[in-house]
Parts: structure tokens; C-alpha cells; sequence
């Protein structure tokens, strides 16, 4: 594609063409190749900038920078394309879309904000989409889906540049629909600037990542940024949990949306709402069912899925396959299909009557509602909680999230969950604080492998074990020396072979 071409209706500051033939489009200098436009713009750990004469000499052929110097200094370079631009990030997007053939106009997006729910939530509308022969692209956490094809994701929501190339190839392989999810850290930084949404979800908003937004107002602020639009016009539909504490702050940021609203566990409708209620709710281990009362009608909902969390899901989702234009009749039958998502309550069988569950609880509020859940499904038997919590993440999420483990478990095993650059021994003591006054007995095992050893060790039949944090990661990062270390690590194999353990002892 041509310099000139690539740059059209792109907001610069000033340009200086050159006839140059752009093959691809890089903010990374360590992905930058021959032919390459590499977008230079300013970050918080470093800035791309000083990276220009390394894209260069990997044969860029053009430049779009943030930085006035950088401009200046390029001035001479006539072999080169040259763009300043205010926002690099935004310019990001916008070279992306051109330089993709603008598959955002094409595909139907639909995404998913909030604190927790948001994977859960995302696959639920896709297994949707699917059951009515809709091909879709989806984006999240655990892995990226064009359409057939399933590959691990590096983000949660990538930078621009890459939704945008996995959106053309989706157009390419016959996708109509788009499912993503959009992290708050993706709305402050723009990375979705310039995606019309068709339907936007909100699944609710709990303490997390505030050691990047610093308080819960800011929090809130950047997931609220999703129902203004980005970098474009709102979304068509809002469809927001009305029994979440902010929903009031999301529905008023859906100003410019048709707002639809769900929520669980009551018939007390809101004349002037648009509302998708689930009541009824019955629960057991894989399964859950409940009536759905929405504007289309009434339905009992069955569902494979465990949980009072995956109701709103559920709801959530159908309400969006709605939103999208499939009936009520179809949400109800794609919903009986749906299947658990990996590392979400997922159960580790076995012959001990013990359950065994992966779950993906990072924050103070999943691991209450995990634990509440175990509590309804355990009876007689006690509820075992082993987890840990993330190094350079939110620290003031710890104590939290060891006063929940300690109110509603019998036994809590503290151990560690990507330390990353941080001391595993000291995240444990940040734990501990809220443990302190809990009934919970307490034990800390650093090493994750033997904390699953020690917790399957000593259940007994009829209890159940949570092993919490991790679901479907498959790697512990960790600090050796100066660097940090991924070694594989996976809490279902490591389950199993401790569940094989203990059954071969007999
Ligand atoms: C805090 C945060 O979100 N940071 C992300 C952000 O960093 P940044 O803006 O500070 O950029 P930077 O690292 O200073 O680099 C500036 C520029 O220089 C470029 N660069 C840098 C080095 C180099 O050698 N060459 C080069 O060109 C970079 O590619 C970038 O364009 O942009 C970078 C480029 O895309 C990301 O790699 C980086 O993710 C960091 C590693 C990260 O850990 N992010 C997490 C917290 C995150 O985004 N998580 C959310 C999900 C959270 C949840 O689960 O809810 C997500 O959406 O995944
Ligand atoms: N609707 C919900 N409300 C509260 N908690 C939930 C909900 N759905 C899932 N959870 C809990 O949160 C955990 C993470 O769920 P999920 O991966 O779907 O959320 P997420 O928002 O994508 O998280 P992340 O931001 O880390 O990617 C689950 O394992 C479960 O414990
Ligand atoms: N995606 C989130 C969740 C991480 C979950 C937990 N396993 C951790 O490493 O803290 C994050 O990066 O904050
Ligand atoms: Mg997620």
C-alpha cells in the first residue's frame, strides 16, 4: 500500500510523503521488517521513539512518530514517509484500519467489559453465534478464535494493529460477527479506538488492577468509556447488569445507546427498562436452570454450566444473541449446548468423592461467590480453598481476597500465583493480614505444586477442594536472580496427578 494511501484520513499533524511501498504496519521495533510503516509513540515503561533507528535499520520504510524531534530529525531522510501525529495510539488505529481494509465496518462487534464475567461471558455469546451457524472472531484471555481455527491469546485485548489483522482474517475466512472483550487497561490506552460496537455488555465492577487506575472512580471511569464509544459513535445496544452497583454510572455513559438490562433472582420490573430477569434459580454441580423473563417472552433456561456467576453470564449472553437478532426460542436452545469454559469452575473428576475445582478467582469478589457456591453444593462436607494472589499486580487486593477465603472456607492453603518480580514470601504476608481474623485454619505453602498435594492430601470424601487463581494459565512467572522465569504449570494436570497419587496409594 502506498505512504500516501495509508495515511488518508488519518488525524496528523503533518506529513512528509515519499513513494515508498508499506507491507505491514508495526508499533514493536522487535517486529518490524523490511518494508514496514513502525508507529513510534510514548508508553509508560518506555518510549517507542527511541526505537526509530532500530525499525529503520530492520528496514522500515516509513515512520509515524509522536515526537516532534523525531520528526524534525527525519526531515532529511527523503527515502522515508514521515508522519507527527498527536496521539500515537489513535494514529495506531487508524493507519491499522486503512493498511487492513477496515474489516471493523464489516464484522457485527460485540464486547464484553467489566471486572469478572468478561471471558465467561464473551465464549457464552460466541457458542450463541455458533448454534445458528454464525461464523465469529473471538478475542479474550484465554485464546483468540477465527472462526475454526483456536490459538492462545497474548492479551486480553490487544493493541489496535492486531484486532485489527485477526478481524481481516476473520472477514477472509467468512466471518460476519465479532465477540471481544475489552480490559480496562485496553479502554484507557485506546487500543479499541475506532471499533463501532453493535452491542456493548457491561458484567459487573468489583476492586482489581488498581495499581494501574489507583482508585475504584477511575476504575469505573475507564470501563465506562466502552458505552461512549472510543475513537467513534456509540454502541447501537447497551446491555448492562442492573444489579451491580455502577450500573447507574454505565447506564448514564449508554446516553447514546439503546440500554437493555438484566439482572437475577427477582420479578420487581422497572416499567421504562428493557429487561432480561432470571428467576427461579436452581443450582448443582454442572448444571444450573432458572426462568427467563424478557421482552420476548417467557422461558425455562437449562444449562450445563455451574454456578450463580454464570447465571448472569447466561443471561447477559442471551440477551446479546438477542441484541444480534437471533430469537428467544434459539438463545434458549444454544445455551443448553454451551459448555463450561476451561479454568472457569472447572471439575477435576475422580473416584474419592472429593470435588476438585479450577477457577479462575483473582479478585476478593470471585473468590466469595466461589466459595458461597461451594458452600451451597458441599452439604455436610468443608470447603478447601488454596490460592494466592499475583506479584506487580494490585497489592491492596491481598488482604481483601484473604478475608474472603477465610469467611466462608474451613481450610485455607496460601501459596503463589505468578510472584512474578515480587517475593512470594511477602505477597503470602499481605494475605495473611486478612486471614487473621477469620475461623479458617491456615496454612502457607509457597510452592504451588505441593500446595495442591497438601489440599487434595487431606480431603476426605464429600468435601470439596477450590484451587484458585490460575483456571486455564499455563505457566507460573516467577523471579530467579534479575529475570523472570515462565516455567509451565498447570493446576488441572497438577490435580490429577495428585488425585492419581492418592488413589494409587489406595
Ligand atoms: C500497563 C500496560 O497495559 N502496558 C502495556 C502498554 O505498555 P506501554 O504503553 O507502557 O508501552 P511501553 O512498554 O512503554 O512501550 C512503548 C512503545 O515502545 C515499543 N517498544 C518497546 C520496546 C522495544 O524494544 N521496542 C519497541 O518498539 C512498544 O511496543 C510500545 O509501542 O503497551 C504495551 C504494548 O502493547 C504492552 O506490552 C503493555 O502491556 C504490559 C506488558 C501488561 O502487562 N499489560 C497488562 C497489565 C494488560 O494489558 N492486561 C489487560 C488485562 C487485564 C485483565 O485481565 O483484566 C489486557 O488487556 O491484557
Ligand atoms: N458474572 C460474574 N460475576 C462475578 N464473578 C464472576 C462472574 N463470572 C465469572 N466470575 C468469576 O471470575 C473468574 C474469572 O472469570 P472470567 O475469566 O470470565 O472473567 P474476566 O473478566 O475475563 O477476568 P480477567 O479480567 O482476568 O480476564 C471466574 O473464574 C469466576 O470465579
Ligand atoms: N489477567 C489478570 C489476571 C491474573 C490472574 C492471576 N493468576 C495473576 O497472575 O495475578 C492480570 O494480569 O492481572
Ligand atoms: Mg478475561
Amino acid at each position: 500500500m502506498r505512504f500516501e494511501e495509508i495515511v488518508r484520513g488519518v488525524t496528523t499533524l503533518a506529513v512528509r510523503l515519499a513513494p515508498v511501498d508499506v507491507r505491514g504496519v508495526e508499533y514493536d521495533s522487535r517486529r518490524t521488517g523490511t518494508g514496514s510503516l513502525f508507529v513510534a509513540m510514548r508508553g509508560e515503561a518506555t518510549d517507542g521513539n527511541r526505537y526509530v533507528a532500530v525499525a529503520l535499520k530492520l528496514g522500515a520504510v516509513a515512520v509515524l512518530t509522536d515526537s516532534p524531534t523525531v520528526f524534525e530529525d527525519l526531515t532529511s531522510r527523503s527515502d522515508i514517509g514521515v508522519a507527527l501525529v498527536e496521539y500515537g495510539r489513535r494514529a495506531l488505529a487508524e493507519v491499522s484500519a486503512n493498511f487492513f481494509g477496515h474489516p471493523e465496518q464489516v464484522l457485527k462487534l460485540c464486547a464484553v467489559t467489566g471486572t469478572n464475567g468478561k471471558t465467561t461471558t464473551a465464549f457464552l455469546i460466541e457458542g450463541l453465534l455458533r448454534s445458528v451457524s454464525r461464523k465469529s472472531v473471538l478475542l479474550g484471555t484465554i485464546e483468540t478464535h477465527v472462526v475454526e481455527n483456536v490459538r492462545p491469546s497474548p492479551h486480553t485485548t490487544p493493541e489496535s494493529r492486531d484486532v485489527l489483522e485477526i478481524f481481516a482474517e476473520g472477514v477472509r475466512a467468512g466471518a460476519t460477527e465479532a465477540v471481544m472483550e475489552m480490559s480496562s487497561h485496553a479502554l484507557v490506552q485506546e487500543r479499541v479506538w475506532g471499533l463501532p460496537l453493535d452491542v456493548a455488555v457491561f458484567t459487573n465492577l468489583t476492586q482489581d488492577h488498581l495499581d494501574y487506575h489507583g482508585t475504584m472512580g477511575e476504575y469505573a471511569r475507564a470501563k465506562a468509556l466502552m458505552f461512549r464509544g472510543v475513537g467513534t459513535l456509540p454502541p447501537r445496544i447497551a446491555v448492562i447488569n442492573a444489579d451491580d452497583p455502577s450500573a447507574g454510572m454505565m447506564v448514564e455513559a449508554a446516553s447514546g445507546c439503546e440500554v437493555w438490562t438484566y439482572r437475577v433472582g427477582a420479578r420487581e420490573f422497572d416499567e421504562n427498562a428493557y429487561e432480561f430477569v432470571a428467576d427461579d434459580v436452581k443450582l448443582g454441580a454442572g448444571w444450573t436452570e432458572f426462568a427467563l423473563v424478557t421482552p420476548m417472552g417467557e422461558r425455562v433456561v437449562r444449562s450445563q454450566l455451574t454456578g450463580r456467576v454464570n447465571v448472569y453470564n447466561l443471561v447477559a449472553a442471551m440477551a446479546t444473541g438477542m441484541a444480534r437478532g437471533l430469537s428467544l426460542d434459539e438463545c434458549v436452545r444454544g445455551a443448553a449446548e454451551l459448555l463450561p469454559v476451561p479454568g472457569r469452575f472447572e471439575t477435576v473428576g475422580n473416584d474419592l468423592g472429593i470435588t476438585v475445582v479450577v477457577d479462575y478467582a483473582h479478585t476478593d469478589d470471585a473468590l466469595r461467590n466461589l466459595i458461597g457456591l461451594a458452600r451451597e453444593l458441599v452439604g455436610e462436607g468443608r470447603v478447601i480453598t488454596m490460592f494466592g494472589c499475583g506479584g506487580d499486580r494490585d497489592r491492596t487486593k491481598r488482604p481483601k481476597m484473604g478475608r474472603a477465603a477465610g469467611d466462608g472456607s474451613d481450610l485455607v492453603i496460601v501459596t503463589s500465583d505468578n510472584p512474578r518480580s515480587e517475593d512470594p514470601a511477602a505477597i503470602a504476608a499481605d494475605v495473611l493480614v486478612g486471614l487473621q481474623d477469620t475461623k479458617a485454619i491456615v496454612e502457607v505453602e509457597l510452592n504451588r505444586h505441593v500446595a495442591i498435594r497438601r489440599a487434595i492430601t487431606v480431603a476426605k470424601a464429600g468435601d470439596i477442594v477450590l484451587l484458585a487463581g490460575k483456571g486455564h494459565e499455563r505457566e507460573q512467572v516467577s523471579r530467579q536472580g534479575s529475570i523472570l522465569v515462565s516455567v509451565p504449570f498447570d493446576d488441572v494436570m497438577e490435580a490429577r496427578a495428585a488425585l492419581d497419587a492418592r488413589s494409587s496409594k489406595g
